[in-house]
């Protein structure tokens, strides 16, 4: 046929010419499409069904076509009426391998006879509409349509998806009447938010965490992975003649759990953004019965130490998680060797002599030692094992060309560094490349989940997984999370350390998860803010308020109160005696909740307040001590009035008082808080490190992110709590009308001190 006949018949199909023109440039599509139109030609059925053979012929994977002949009689016999069952059809041989379709099993899956009449789905979009009316009234445009939609699908699974929504809009219409000028106002206003929106959801990878509060078990039961051992069906996927059996045996050894690893490099502290990597990992897997490895990647010697091996577990314990099992890339070095010794074999690797900067950049040239044979790169690749050729002068590489130019990744590269592990067994050393799928495989994880950077290296992974015959997980990638307003990079927290700006890995102005914990962020409020981030395809940037609401919004139920002072002003109550007070108060730790105890402090005639709690002479809006305005002391039941003002050149150093005992007639407009029997401690106030959102952005800090230095950042004051305060290192307490504060493991027997974990409120101010 001609091209101009292919063309003729591809409009005759339904395409428009545009379509058919680009149809006729991509040469697989074309064939298929061809071939598909040739066999629907025997049914006569091409001007009717022509879109839905062009669905087939674009989503047809090449080993299923040798089931053209069937779909194509389906599609011409309207049993597959609809894109809905050809996608179903496409699924159920993607998941069914045999040669021969069990016809009842796939008519069943792709709902085949199964009529859903209009009234039928008038019926169950009414009932939904009920159910919504409150919510549709008072959100009106702005109402998630989706909601709908979803449900009408979950009852009606295969009702027209063009006439479910047409039914959804008309009846939405009846109900609200048509768009007001305000509606399509606040619309625009709302596109307008979406886009600034960090959880815009992208791929498969969905949930609706923004919609409440999720914890991470709920958002990760929503995402839609593969269920294991349907690997076949995920977008990319490659079927090999071995995939059918390397399944079965795969499902036979995880019994069709869900398995998933959070793979770190034991080569510096674990961070934020970690925190989400371990969520999806380990919430993943727990929220649908499964396990979860952690496998240290510990493939680069030189960089990875004892030290960072034992922090990383603790923050996964930390964080909640408990590893199924702890492995290392490294535990596989004997069976990683010998599979390159088999890819060698097949003709599928060589021993390359380019420099890095030769094979660096886009469309290098190709490697003069590609084509070598096989007994020589054997021999070559055992002097590098031997040690026989020096670092730089030999590389294992993969014989592989991907789509975006990038030829050979590398498999094997010689160091000559003892491994923490392995010691001086290896001097060559596999990359991330050869290793992760192999390791993914051997483990037989079933949703290999990392960050979006990773999507380019999904064609290496599936390609060497096949064409070593192993087992081939499904790679799923996610958005990184970043924090604005910190550096989380390993080098750059290294700098701030030597460069004496923040003591450590630790130091709570940082966001390392040591950090957050000697700050005081309780775990669940960062697995609550990861749940919130959700698990989308984009980036995700977030100001540090966002999680820093979570940690108050758990703190407020687990810390304790207390009273303390952290900038104190001494106050003598000169009529102490007179006022009958008991010295021992007892204070409930929290007042919402009084079961739920309390603790004993002391009152006495001197005691002390915060220094700006008072004011000599102050606005007319100051509600708290002055000279001419008494102030209640909280618990006490007492009010205090200025009789007498102490100087010390020109500060205030004391106050004297008369106090009075609170009563119906005498009612302060504001409660301080105090202390009275006193125990020193030091209080860290914690600011935001840097001044600029992104202070390791050149064209927002030119000085680079070292000249940013917020100094604020820390200060350093003494104050007061209540003698009998009693602590261990991390605990947390709300120290009345201040905020959040946690015992920081500095602590000594002779001085208590307390980190600021965060303010009561984002915009803190007392008045
Ligand atoms: N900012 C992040 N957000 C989400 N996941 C992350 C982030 N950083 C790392 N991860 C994921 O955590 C896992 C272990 O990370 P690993 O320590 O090897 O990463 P990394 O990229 O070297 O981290 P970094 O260089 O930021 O310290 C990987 O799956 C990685 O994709
Ligand atoms: N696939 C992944 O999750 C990547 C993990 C690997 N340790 C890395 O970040 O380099």
């Amino acid at each position: 046929m001609s091209a101009d006949e292919i063309l003729r018949m591809f409009c005759s199909a339904g395409l428009s010419e545009q379509k058919a023109a680009e149809t006729m440039k991509n040469q697989n599509l074309r064939k298929r499409f061809i071939t598909i139109l040739n066999e629907a030609a025997k049914h006569k059925s091409l001007s009717e069904c022509g879109m839905l053979y062009y669905h087939i012929a674009s989503k047809l994977k090449p080993v299923h076509e040798k089931h053209i002949p069937f779909l194509v009689t389906y599609i011409a016999e309207k049993k597959l009426d609809n894109t809905q069952r050809l996608d179903a059809a496409l699924q159920y041989l993607s998941s069914n391998l045999k040669d021969n379709v069990d016809v009842k099993a796939f008519e069943e899956y792709c709902g085949i006879g199964i009529i859903i009449t209009a009234d039928e789905i008038e019926q169950v979009i009414e009932e939904c509409i009920e159910k919504y009316k409150n919510t549709i009234i008072k959100e009106r445009y702005k109402f998630n349509v989706g909601i709908i939609l979803q449900e009408v699908r979950n009852k009606l699974k295969w009702a027209d998806g063009r006439i479910v929504k047409n039914e959804v809009d008309l009846q939405i219409l009846n109900l609200i009447g048509v768009k007001t000028e305000e509606d399509v106002v606040s619309s625009i206003k709302k596109d307008k938010g979406n886009k600034s929106n960090i959880r815009k959801i992208l791929g498969p990878i969905e949930n609706n965490s923004n919609e409440c509060n999720l914890s991470v078990s709920d958002v990760m039961k929503k995402l839609d992975f593969h269920k294991p051992g349907q690997n076949t069906i995920t977008e990319g996927y490659i079927i090999t003649e071995n995939t059918e059996r390397l399944l079965e045996e795969h499902l036979k050894i995880t019994g069709g759990k869900v398995r998933t690893r959070f793979p770190p490099e034991p080569n510096g502290i674990l961070h934020i953004g970690h925190a989400k990597a371990i969520n999806i990992n380990f919430g993943y897997a727990a929220a649908h019965d499964g396990i979860c490895f952690l496998r240290y990647d510990d493939t680069n010697p030189e960089k990875e130490e004892e030290k960072f091996f034992i922090g990383i577990r603790e923050m996964v314990e930390w964080l909640g998680y408990r590893p199924y099992k702890i492995t290392h890339s490294s535990d596989y070095f004997d069976k990683l060797y010998e599979l390159a010794l088999v890819l060698i074999k097949k003709g599928l690797a060589y021993v390359c002599h380019q420099n890095q900067k030769e094979i660096k950049g886009f469309n290098p040239p190709p490697s003069p030692w590609r084509d070598r044979p096989v007994t020589e790169n054997l021999i070559l690749f055992e002097d590098m094992r031997k040690g026989l050729i020096d670092e730089g002068q030999a590389t294992l590489r993969m014989k592989i060309t991907l789509k975006e130019g990038k030829q050979d990744p590398i498999a094997y590269r010689i160091k000559f560094s003892p491994h923490p592990r392995t010691g001086n067994k290896w001097c060559i050393y596999p990359t991330y490349d050869y290793t992760h799928c192999i390791c993914d495989s051997l483990e037989n994880i079933t949703h290999s989940l990392c960050t979006k950077e990773f999507q380019s290296r999904r064609p290496t992974y599936y390609w060497l997984c096949n064409a070593l015959n192993i087992y081939c997980p499904v790679q799923w990638e996610y958005g990184r999370l970043n924090m604005n307003y910190t550096v989380v990079s390993k080098r750059k927290i290294l700098k701030l350390i030597e460069n004496g700006i923040v003591r450590n890995w630790d130091d709570p102005r940082l966001f390392t998860l040591t950090a957050l914990r000697r700050r005081g962020f309780p775990p669940e409020a960062i697995n609550r803010f990861c749940a919130k981030m959700g698990v989308t395809g984009a980036q995700v940037v977030v100001d540090p308020q966002m999680v820093e609401s979570e940690v108050r919004n758990i703190l407020n139920d687990t810390a304790p109160r207390t009273m303390v002072v952290t900038e104190p002003l001494k106050v003598c109550i000169i009529n102490f005696k007179e006022i009958n007070i008991t010295e021992t108060i007892d204070v409930v730790n929290f007042p919402n909740n009084p079961e739920r105890g309390s603790h004993k402090i002391s009152f006495g005639n001197v005691i002390f307040i915060e220094k700006s709690d008072y004011k000599s002479e102050p606005d007319k809006n100051y509600r708290r001590l002055s000279l001419n305005q008494s102030v209640g002391l909280r618990y006490a039941g007492i009010t205090i009035s200025v009789i007498n003002e102490i100087f010390d050149n020109d500060e205030i150093i004391e106050l004297q008082v008369k106090a009075q005992p609170v009563n119906a007639l005498i009612k302060p407009k504001a409660f301080i808080h105090w202390v009275s029997n006193t125990k020193l401690v030091q209080i860290r106030m914690y600011e935001r490190l840097f001044n600029h959102k992104n202070p390791d952005d050149i064209n927002e800090v030119k000085e680079g992110y070292l000249s940013d230095i917020n100094p604020n950042s820390l200060q350093i004051m003494e104050g007061f709590a209540d003698k009998s305060l009693e602590t261990v290192p991390f605990q947390c307490f709300q120290f009345e009308r201040i905020g959040f504060f946690c015992v920081d493991p500095d602590t000594t027997n002779s001085l208590l001190i307390f980190n600021r974990t965060v303010t009561l409120k984002e915009d803190s101010g007392k008045n």
